[in-house]
């Protein structure tokens, strides 16, 4: 399967600065599919140019308006995808990446040939004010990972406060510090690869409940062992409650009867769950939920359930 990146970010960010750096940084063979919102004039052919490096798609936005070309695009690529090692997919500054990952992930066809594999999000740190309303909130909220650029223009202090205020509401992303994109893209890179979440950032993290805008981000944790089958059943039946709503939950498990911690990621509805490093004396379970309008108790009340009693502990 080939895996496919979203570069997100609000207008001016730095996407294409750091598209440009890892495309000269890198001998992979990336296929570039590149959204500009440019003229919006609706005879133009909307695939302007394809060959096998870059695609462009104009004519409108991804995540609405041309959502049906961005999965055409993916069809004709299918058809070739041999001849790359990664697709990059650079929006435009006023996308939300939910339709964008669901042209694939609701698509079977293109599920078997392409893996989203994880979003990253280039964030003004000179207009955070900016950055927290709208569409920037969302591309917060998905990241993955986050390069925090144009620091040469804020002062420590308002960089610290940037931090800050991403974390609120994203608490388990990776973020980077950048000046013009540029940074270790070793480590970048292996992050964007891998999309994994951040074992050590996440376990760390308290039980908090902050509100940006519209968006809630809940952190829980357990500290009793966890039933397999009802932590599944538990992050499902949410996923499906909120539906939409629900735009990213990370978390590290730990299971009844398992000596490694079980790792769970959803965005929107899709899950992925796999084992991790080893569990140690003393770990706990901590879930983070990012969407609207949470209800923080029954989330709450949700995990508490997937708890193993002693006396089941003991029993089984
Ligand atoms: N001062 C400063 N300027 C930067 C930095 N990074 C990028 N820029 C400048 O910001 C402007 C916008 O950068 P782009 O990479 O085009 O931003 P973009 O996100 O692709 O912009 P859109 O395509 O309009 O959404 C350019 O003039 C860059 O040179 C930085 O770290 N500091």
């Amino acid at each position: 399967m080939i895996p496919v990146q979203l570069v997100t970010g609000f207008l001016g960010a730095g996407k294409t600065t750091y598209m440009n750096r890892l495309l000269a940084a890198t001998d992979e063979k990336i296929c570039l599919i590149v959204n500009e919102l440019g003229a919006i004039n609706i005879d133009e052919q909307l695939i302007v140019k394809m060959d096998q490096e870059q695609i462009e798609l104009s004519n409108g936005c991804i995540c609405c308006s041309i959502q049906n070309d961005l999965s055409k695009t993916f069809y004709q690529l299918a058809a070739k995808q041999e001849t790359f090692n990664r697709v990059i997919i650079e929006t435009t500054g006023v996308a939300d990446p939910a339709p964008i990952i669901q042209t694939i992930y609701y698509d079977e066809y293109l599920r078997q040939h392409f893996k989203m594999n994880a979003i990253l999000t280039v964030v003004d740190a000179s207009q955070m004010d900016r950055e927290l309303f709208k569409e920037g909130i969302h591309q917060i909220a998905y990241a993955d990972l986050i390069l925090l650029n144009k620091t040469d223009l804020v002062s420590s202090d308002e960089l610290d406060q940037a931090r800050r205020r991403i974390e609120q509401l994203n608490p388990t992303v990776r973020i980077v510090e950048t000046i013009q994109t540029e940074g270790d893209y070793e480590l970048l890179e292996n992050t964007f690869q891998l999309s994994r979440v951040d074992e050590q950032k996440l376990s760390q993290l308290t039980e908090t409940s902050e509100s940006v805008s519209s968006l809630r981000a809940i952190t829980l944790s357990a500290e009793r062992p966890l039933s397999r089958e009802r932590v599944t059943r538990y992050v499902r039946e949410v996923l499906m409650h909120y539906e939409d709503a629900m735009y990213r939950m990370k978390a590290i498990v730990r299971l009844q009867d398992e000596e490694c911690k079980f790792v769970i990621q959803a965005t929107n509805q899709l899950m992925g769950a796999t084992f991790a490093n080893e569990m140690h004396e003393g770990d706990r379970s901590v879930f983070v939920w990012i969407g609207k309008e949470l209800d923080q108790d029954a989330l709450a009340r949700g995990l508490k359930a997937c708890e193993v009693e002693q006396d089941e502990a003991y029993s089984s």
